[in-house]
């Protein structure tokens, strides 16, 4: 069926089109340069007729998907013909548009439910559910073959939602889980009151409610990261939302994953798998590969580790070419522990030598390059690539022992545990909704992989991750932790969340004006607001001279009288502990103190604290600043002692009242100095002078 221009009028038209015909429920239009074809689906089935001077005309709109509406106009058509074919194209149209309105009721119930599906779904919908719906409506949508128009006019409020969710997805996903959330503040306002010893503040309110596949939880030391990560896993039970067993809750070491035992346990909530990383690594390698799995006596056994390095360095100091390569080195650089004047063979035993070779054996496995980027990376620093060529080997030597004993350290065994997790991560992962992981910041990049394995693959719901970490107390880069991978959250989970805690309620806000300020010195750690809940106008951190500590302490034991006071000694090293420490904790019973290095006093808190021996070179510590430690330890365009400042900043922030910073009078370290010569609220006992020189 087709009508076409006369010839005359056909030159009348020259460029525009002349011609239309039907052929099976699509429209082909014809001018001198083109043929288009235009299917019913994007054709709005109106034919509007017009006449010129002479001939008759027809227009149509039609809408392509990907290009804005668009008229078409058949000139020159004889007008005695072009009302009845106007007509005739108009009943073609409405029959074909009958079978589409049929073919629509026939899968109509099952669009309802896709719609359904998301209109019923209980619980905080991630941005994993809102994906996996919208590849099931398009294929759907593929296999009803369903015409938007057809469902816009036959079912018209089915249309809009179902469009909305694929069309504007993120936007309504964002609307529907900020009124669920403000509908469970207001269902659950009278528990979140007493889940914890105090009631929990909004921002912890709004934190134990995140449940995107990705959530990170950055907040200041004090602010109740711990207690939103216990009211959470108890929120996720007594809301139905999971069982107990399905919570995984994760720490690095065992005093912490015990600790968090403890508090469910005190909380009436059992059945929660705490676990450290390396336990639950070992659980898993169990359970995946069937076969028994152990950690090597070698990685525990602080003998057994001293038996075999010794007798591998006598084996190998007996080879003239290694013992050439370490003389060689010994010619230029020091090795702790290690004299070129004694045979090497006789000195395979020495502690200290053993600990510096523990030491880089150990950052070398934990390095996620392979070894040719390694080799790569220290290029140029000639200590480092000498201590890299010592090490090596020592590091094949041991992983090659730990093979033959079927055993695993603690970095092949996250490694190992990583690889099967990724095999067959469904079934494994499927028994866990949520995985939650305390003291995020001191992620290292194979627990990271760990975790990715573990809320990866391809399922019906992934676990989610809930992570509570601060990245100004990340102080463990010498045992692999990377901080970037808490500062780089966003780029390594694009569509992850974060949010932040606001108060802080252990220390005053003297305490937090010095601490907040002396952090955030470095410019790559994130800023973030952290105030007081207790505001103070006097001073609370003050700067002393060593040989005042049993002044302030006498002073301190004076003023607690009966009151039960803490009080936490911290050093920058074991070595900083009083050798009075014992007389002291005698002489002022009334005092409870304790000595535990910077690093110790992570997650503790007291009413007072001294910080010891800040002079110069002790804290910051020195770093060698050369070799293969300081080349695998570097982080690029970092400040000067950033982790030294990090360590600092913990120990700041352990003290409810007031902090005592003691140093040496005659070299105070450049961070009691900054102290002094910053604006921070300080008192000072030292000297001015000592205290402004550069
Ligand atoms: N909403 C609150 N009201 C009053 N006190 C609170 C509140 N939330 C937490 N606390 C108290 O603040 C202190 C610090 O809490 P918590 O140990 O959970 O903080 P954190 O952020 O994990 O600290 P850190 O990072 O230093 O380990 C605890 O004594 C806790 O009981």
């Amino acid at each position: 069926m087709k009508l076409t221009a006369s010839n005359l009028a056909q030159w009348f038209v020259q460029g525009d089109h002349y011609s239309i015909a039907l052929d099976d429920n699509q429209l082909v239009f014809e001018s001198k340069q083109m043929t288009q074809t235009v299917p019913f689906s994007i054709w709005d089935g109106q034919c509007r007729v017009s006449r010129g001077l002479v001939w008759g005309r027809l227009t149509f709109i039609v809408s392509p998907a990907d290009r804005p509406a668009q008229k078409i106009t058949v000139y020159g058509l004889p007008w005695n013909h072009v009302h009845e074919f106007a007509e005739t194209l108009s009943e073609h149209y409405q029959a074909w548009l009958g079978k589409q309105q049929n073919k629509f009721m026939l899968v109509e119930p099952e669009l309802i439910a896709l719609r359904d599906e998301l209109r019923d779904f209980s619980g905080f919908l991630r941005v994993e559910d809102l994906k996996a719906w919208q590849v099931k409506a398009q294929e759907v949508f593929e296999r009803c073959g369903v015409l938007p128009q057809v469902m816009a006019t036959a079912n018209p409020a089915l249309y809009q939602s179902l469009y909305g969710w694929l069309q504007n997805g993120e936007a309504q996903r964002n609307a529907r889980n900020t009124a669920w959330r403000d509908e469970e503040l207001a269902r659950w306002s009278t528990w979140f009151d007493g889940v914890e010893s105090s009631p929990l503040n909004d921002s912890q309110r709004q934190a134990v409610l995140m449940d995107d596949n990705h959530n990170l939880l950055l907040a200041g030391a004090g602010s109740g990261k711990t207690s939103v990560l216990m009211a959470r896993a108890q929120y996720l039970v007594a809301s139905q939302q999971t069982e107990p067993s399905r919570i995984l809750m994760l720490a690095f070491g065992k005093k912490a994953s015990e600790e968090m035992a403890e508090r469910l346990a005190k909380a009436g909530l059992n059945g929660v798998e705490t676990s450290t990383f390396h336990a639950f690594a070992l659980k898993a390698i169990k359970e995946i590969s069937g076969q028994d799995a152990n950690i090597a006596p070698m990685a525990t056994d602080e003998e057994t580790k001293h038996s075999w390095m010794t007798l591998w360095l006598a084996e190998n100091f007996a080879q003239p070419a290694v013992e050439k390569r370490w003389l060689k080195h010994l010619a230029q650089w020091s090795i702790p522990g290690l004299s070129a004047e004694r045979p090497l063979v006789e000195q395979a035993h020495e502690a200290k030598l053993q600990r510096w070779l523990w030491r880089l054996v150990d950052l070398l496995a934990q390095q996620s390059q392979s070894a040719t980027a390694i080799k790569a990376s220290i290029k140029g620093d000639e200590k480092a690539e000498s201590e890299l060529a010592l090490v090596q080997p020592v590091l094949k030597g041991y992983l090659a022992a730990l093979k033959a004993q079927k055993a695993y350290d603690f970095n092949s065994l996250i490694k190992e545990a990583t690889k099967l997790l990724s095999k067959k991560s469904e079934a494994f992962g499927a028994r866990y909704d949520h995985i939650m992981v305390d003291e995020y910041q001191d992620i290292s990049p194979a627990r990271l992989a760990l975790l990715e394995a573990l809320c990866g693959g391809k399922r019906n719901r992934a676990p989610s991750l809930f992570a509570v970490g601060d990245d100004w107390q990340a102080i463990y880069r010498f045992a692999g932790s990377d901080v970037s991978l808490t500062t780089g959250f966003m780029s390594r989970f694009p569509s992850g969340v974060i949010r932040y805690l606001d108060t802080t309620y252990r220390f005053n806000s003297q305490i937090g004006a010095v601490a907040n300020t002396f952090i955030q010195v470095d410019p790559q750690q994130l800023s973030k607001p952290l105030d007081s809940a207790r505001e103070q106008k006097k001073k609370a951190v003050h700067l002393m001279p060593s040989d005042a500590v049993e002044s302030v302490l006498e002073k301190l034991a004076k003023s607690a009288g009966d009151k039960p006071t803490s009080l936490l000694l911290m050093g920058r090293n074991n070595a900083n502990k009083p050798e009075s420490l014992g007389e002291w904790q005698n002489q002022y019973p009334n005092l409870s103190i304790s000595y535990v290095t910077a690093h110790g006093s992570k997650g503790l808190e007291a009413d007072y604290s001294f910080i010891l021996d800040v002079d110069d070179g002790t804290f910051p510590a020195k770093s060698s600043g050369e070799g293969l430690e300081s080349a695998l330890l570097s982080v690029a365009d970092e400040l000067e002692h950033a982790e030294e400042r990090r360590l600092f900043y913990v120990a700041l922030t352990r003290a409810r009242h007031e902090c005592w910073v003691f140093s040496d009078p005659e070299k105070p370290s450049i961070f009691a100095k900054e102290l002094w010569q910053g604006s921070y609220p300080v008192t000072s006992k030292l000297s001015k002078k000592v205290l402004q020189a550069v």
